[in-house]
Order: C-alpha cells, then sequence, then structure tokens
C-alpha cells in the first residue's frame, strides 16, 4: 500500500518525488514602501524578472524528476462544489478582515463572477484594491478615517514561500498558525486542499497542529532530520509551547519519530526561521550560519509515560548532538559564508544556508551565494543553481519557496 501514499516525509534529503510550489503572481505588484514593513518584505520584486527566475526553480526540479504541484492549482480545484466554495469564500473575506454586510457582499460578488475558480483564487491571492470595486463607498467610520489605504482585501506576497504555512511530517501534516496577520490567511488554502481536494479528501491524515491553536508555529522551522528525529526551530516565528503540544501529537499517534530536537536559536529578523540558518544536504553534512552556533541552545524531547514528555538540555557541541541523534560517526557543518564575518552575514541575508535538497547531497541553491556554493562543491555536494537576483528580496531561498509532499525513503 506505501506506493498509494500521497504524503510522505521522513527525511530533509530524501529523493524528492512531489513538490509544492507557487508561482509568484500579481500580489508582488501590490508591494508598495508603506506596505513593505507589515508585509515582511525588505523590497519590491520585479514581478517579471521574479517569474522567470521561479520557472527556472521549476524547471530544475522537473528535469530531475520531481512531481511540480502548484498551491493555486490545487486551491481551485477543491471548489468544486459549490456549498465549500461558498464557505471557503466566507471565511476567506472574514479573515481578510472585510467588515459590514455591504463591504462583504461586494467582495463576494466580486470573486464569484470570475468565471474559472483558478481566476478567482489568482485574485484572492493578489489583493484587492479599492479602485477595482465598482461604486466603492466609504460608508463606516474606519471606511472614512483610512480612507486613503488602497486596499479593500490585502495582497499576500510571502505565498511563494510555500514551505511556512504546513509542513508534511512523516505522513501527516502541520497546519501552522503563523505568527503574523499578514500570513495567517495563507493556511487556509491549506486547509481546503487538504479536506477537500480529490487527491487528498478520502484519506485520513493525521493533523500534527492546526491552525486555530493559539500559539504560533511555522514551516521553516520545522525540519525532517530522519524516520526518527525532527529539529524544530524556537524562533521569532515559533513558540516553545507549540512544539511541545506538536510533539505530544506526534508521539501519541505512533509515526516513527522519537526524538524532537528544538534549535533555541535568536530572535531576529534575518533569521526569522530555523531554515534560514540552519539545512541537511547529505546524511552527515548541514549547512549553518556561524553567527547561530555561539548562541544556540538545544532541547532534546522525548516520549515520555503515556501522554508526558521528557525534556533534556543538550550539553554537547552541536556536530557532536547531530552525530549522537542521527546515528553517525561524525557530521560536516559547512559554514555560509565560509565563516567570514562579511561573506556569512551578506549570503545568510540572502539565503545561503537556505538550500533544498532534491537527494542525498544534491541540493538546489541560489547563484548570487558563491562563497558558500563554492564551500559546498568543496565537500562533495551537488549544486543546482537557480538565478536568485528578484526572489532573494522577500528573505527566503529554495527551501522557503517549495513545501515537499512525497520523498523517497532512505
Ligand atoms: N522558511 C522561510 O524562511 N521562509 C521565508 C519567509 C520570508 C517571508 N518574507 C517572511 O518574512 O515570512
Amino acid at each position: 500500500m506505501k506506493d498509494k501514499k500521497v504524503l510522505n516525509v521522513y527525511s530533509e534529503i530524501g529523493k524528492l518525488k512531489t513538490v509544492l510550489l507557487h508561482r509568484p503572481g500579481k500580489e508582488v505588484e501590490n508591494l508598495t514602501p508603506d506596505l513593505m514593513d507589515r508585509l515582511l518584505f525588505d523590497d519590491i520584486p520585479y514581478l517579471q524578472i521574479a517569474r522567470e527566475e521561479h520557472d527556472a526553480f521549476a524547471k530544475i526540479l522537473a528535469k530531475n524528476g520531481v512531481e511540480v504541484l502548484y498551491l493555486e492549482d490545487l486551491a481551485a480545484e477543491s471548489l468544486e462544489d459549490s456549498a465549500v466554495k461558498d464557505l471557503f469564500l466566507e471565511e476567506f473575506i472574514s479573515e481578510a478582515k472585510v467588515q459590514g454586510d455591504k463591504k462583504r457582499f461586494i467582495v463576494k460578488e466580486l470573486l464569484m463572477d470570475f468565471s474559472d475558480n483558478r481566476k478567482m483564487i489568482d485574485k484572492m491571492m493578489e489583493g484587492i484594491r479599492k479602485s477595482e470595486v465598482k461604486n466603492y463607498n466609504a460608508t463606516s467610520l474606519a471606511d472614512m478615517v483610512e480612507s486613503r489605504y488602497p486596499f479593500v482585501v490585502d495582497p499576500m506576497p510571502n505565498l511563494y514561500f510555500t514551505r511556512d504555512p504546513f509542513s508534511t511530517i512523516g505522513s501527516g501534516i502541520s497546519l501552522n498558525h503563523m505568527r503574523t496577520v499578514t500570513r495567517r490567511r495563507e493556511t487556509l488554502f491549506a486547509k481546503y486542499i487538504f479536506k477537500y481536494h480529490p487527491k487528498f479528501k478520502d484519506i485520513k491524515i493525521p493533523m500534527w497542529y492546526d491552525r486555530d491553536e493559539p500559539t504560533a508555529i511555522e514551516g521553516g522551522d520545522q525540519l525532517v532530520l530522519n524516520e526518527k528525529t525532527l529539529a524544530i526551530g524556537i524562533s521569532e516565528r515559533t513558540d516553545a509551547e507549540s512544539i511541545e503540544k506538536l510533539s505530544k501529537r506526534i508521539f501519541a499517534e505512533g509515526e516513527s519519530f522519537e526524538t524532537i530536537l528544538a534549535f533555541h536559536i535568536p530572535n531576529k529578523r534575518a533569521f526569522m526561521h530555523l531554515d534560514t540558518v540552519f539545512t541537511m544536504v547529505d546524511y552527515n553534512k548541514f549547512t549553518i550560519h556561524p553567527e547561530i552556533e555561539g548562541p544556540l541552545t538545544v532541547y532534546a524531547i522525548k516520549k515520555g509515560n503515556s501522554n508526558y514528555i521528557r525534556i533534556e538540555k543538550e550539553t554537547e557541541e552541536l556536530d557532536k548532538a547531530l552525530a549522537k541523534y542521527l546515528h553517525l560517526d561524525k557530521v560536516t557543518l559547512i559554514r555560509c559564508g565560509g565563516g567570514d564575518i562579511v561573506d556569512a552575514g551578506r549570503e545568510q541575508w540572502n539565503d545561503g544556508s537556505n538550500t533544498l535538497a532534491i537527494s542525498p547531497g544534491e541540493v538546489v541553491v541560489y547563484s548570487r551565494n558563491h562563497v558558500t556554493n563554492r564551500l559546498l562543491e568543496e565537500n562533495g555536494v551537488k549544486l543546482h543553481v537557480m538565478p536568485s537576483s528578484e526572489l532573494s528580496r522577500g528573505r527566503g531561498g529554495p527551501r522557503c519557496m517549495s513545501m515537499p509532499l512525497y520523498r523517497e525513503d532512505l
């Protein structure tokens, strides 16, 4: 029955078979300097080039035998039933904070007017400007006060970082509660996909986390090191409480995972997730940003009696601790920028430590991080290099832009 499974991720490096991407859309052109901070961008990517770069990424994956699925297609295909579509629209409009019956009605009508669901999904992701709504009148006090604000529905420019709103862990899904309001609506697409898409609706998918939980966790912090070990960042985006909850659920369901390593990394914009400073590239090789090595504390969470967990603070150095938990003689930590403070700072900012493994020792990387890329090659890692001028302006690299649904077991 194993080949019938649609979700199977028991490592970071097993041969990648199916992955979920989002091709950047017009939401990126709805960024303005005033919105950048709240919408988590540091600059405005040039959409045409960003799309070319993204297509180059998808081509590398397809050429290497990976089935590439798009979030926007799966979301549209999940809404065939009109009652489901209605529910989805109502939820989306509420979460987009469209207030007042009249405004809700106008927005719903605008979205329902699209001839096909795929175009409607594109519009939802892109955001709706006030200027696009026929006869838009400021009726509420809030509307009048915010009359210069250009959107009725905010754009969702972070959607091309498909790694974050949910994660495949083993045969289950962690449907994440995103830290920031701007990214919270992203998980709504996944909620409907896993419930209603023909690919998933008839299988029982264990849910390790739910978007309605009060504490935050994001996919960039969730790494599957092997079939027994996860690493999860306690970070700017993920709370320690969320990791405890997720651990208890995973241990209770009888999955193969036995240890969850919680990596406490500094709270800093540049290191918003664990995968911005640490990724796995081979059985015994990892990239790491040298700036986190000093302050890093690792806790090992293990299954205890009944519904309890045991937590121990790790006292070994990171390489020794990893070797211990992964049952290896030795692991190599490949330092971003070669450990030079300037090269490391610059290349980590542009996701030099954020590699996507497509099989053991074979990774996709951004072209601009030439110092780190050379080091990876010197350490025997095979590189697939993608262009990276525009996509990198959103502060995420190849791992952040891809959500594996299926990896071959090691
Ligand atoms: N896993 C990742 O590190 N994803 C990158 C997310 C970048 C996005 N602009 C954000 O701040 O959430």
